[in-house]
């Protein structure tokens, strides 16, 4: 796999992207309240970026008879069970990954996402991003079958359930019974504390490691390069959804032809804004078309062989006006009362 693919002046047009991760019910929980209940799963925060990045997507997922959200992509829906559901604790101190942010437990689960559900068509990005282990080994088999290039989560591989309050706990990616297809993806994505259950110098020979550090940004580990990206500046809310947003702005880096590490910065522009919201972000339009105009100059810069990795600093700096578009960004609203600005 090509992580850095040659300079495309046009990407194809309508690169397809298949997402295959059910949608939940997430359950918000702070001093013993429930706080919030909003839509949830990766499938969830993932499409909202491809879609507010009008990238061409489909999605598989499913959910029971109780699913109670209007969702652009239809689910499948499982009549005699229930929709999958997250209770996510803010202030149970750090979960068993050692996530200060929250514990999260699946007390309910919707049926796993089998080939059959997948369809037989070809497409040029793969996104496995199940959250309550609903991919199963032979799912992410036809993935890999049927598209060019995937991009697994790692949550949706290593996640287990205790049964009796359903909370997450994780295990290593060589007892995952996932391992033995590794070599056949292209992107493997972690949160710094998942990264414990792997091993990153194993897995950086076999696909493209990207490595999430909250508000630290992120590493990208590939053969032997190792690339930093930095995040944008955010003020966290609700970490909820963090990950799913930073895999979907990867992708849709990817799909527009950016190099990884730009790819990745993108990510850590949408994840920023995900944690600054309660449930799914909506992306202010202004933004998103700043956002487009950026990539279009960062891709005619790489076509022209004049960018170089180390000016992604340019890259950022051009990113930053346009994050602190959002009209209701916190960080926005703070820099306009102390009278600051970032517009360049
Ligand atoms: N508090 C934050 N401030 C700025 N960016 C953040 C913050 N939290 C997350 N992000 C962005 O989102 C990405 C994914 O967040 P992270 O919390 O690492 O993922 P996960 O939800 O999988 O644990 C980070 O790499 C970063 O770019
Ligand atoms: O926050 P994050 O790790 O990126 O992803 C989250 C999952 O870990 C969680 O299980 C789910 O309930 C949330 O809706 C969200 O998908």
């Amino acid at each position: 796999m090509t992580l850095n693919p040659p300079p495309s002046q046009h990407s194809p047009p309508n690169r397809r992207v298949l997402i295959v991760g059910n949608y939940c019910h997430d359950v918000l929980i702070q001093n013993g309240s429930v706080v919030a209940e909003t839509l949830g799963g990766a499938a969830s925060f993932i499409s909202n970026v491809l879609d507010s990045s009008s990238v061409s997507c489909e999605l598989v997922s499913k959910v029971g008879h109780d699913f109670r959200y209007e969702v652009t992509h239809s689910p499948i829906v499982v009549p005699e069970k229930a929709t999958t559901v997250f209770e996510a604790y803010f202030d149970l101190g750090v979960d068993v990954i050692g996530h200060a942010d929250r514990v999260l437990k699946r007390v309910s689960a919707c049926d796993p996402i089998l080939p059959s559900d997948i369809p037989d068509s070809r497409f040029d990005f793969g996104m496995a991003v199940g959250v309550g282990g609903e991919i199963l080994p032979e799912t992410l088999e036809k993935m890999v079958e049927i598209c060019d290039v995937v991009a697994v989560d790692i949550q949706a591989l290593i996640r287990v359930f205790d049964p009796v309050d359903g909370s997450v706990k994780l295990v290593d990616l060589r007892e995952s019974g996932f391992f033995h297809i590794l070599h056949r993806i292209g992107y493997l994505k972690a949160s710094s504390d998942e990264a414990f259950f792997m091993d990153v110098e194993q897995m950086k020979q076999l696909c493209c490691v990207v490595v999430t550090n909250g508000e630290k940004g992120c590493r990208i580990y590939h053969k032997d390069d190792e690339t930093m990206v930095p995040p944008f500046v955010a003020k966290q809310v609700d970490p909820t959804g963090a990950g799913d947003s930073f895999l979907g702005g990867l992708v849709v880096g990817l799909v527009e032809g950016l190099a990884v590490p730009d790819a990745a910065l993108l990510g850590n522009f949408f994840g920023s804004i995900t944690v600054e919201h309660i449930g799914q972000p909506k992306f202010d339009l202004m933004m998103l078309q700043r956002v487009k105009e950026e990539v279009q100059r960062r891709k005619k810069q790489r076509n022209l062989s004049i960018s170089h990795n180390n000016d992604q600093e340019e890259f950022h700096a051009r990113l930053t006006p346009a994050r602190f578009s959002c009209v209701d960004s916190p960080v926005q609203t703070e820099l306009l009362v102390n009278g600051l600005s970032c517009d360049r």
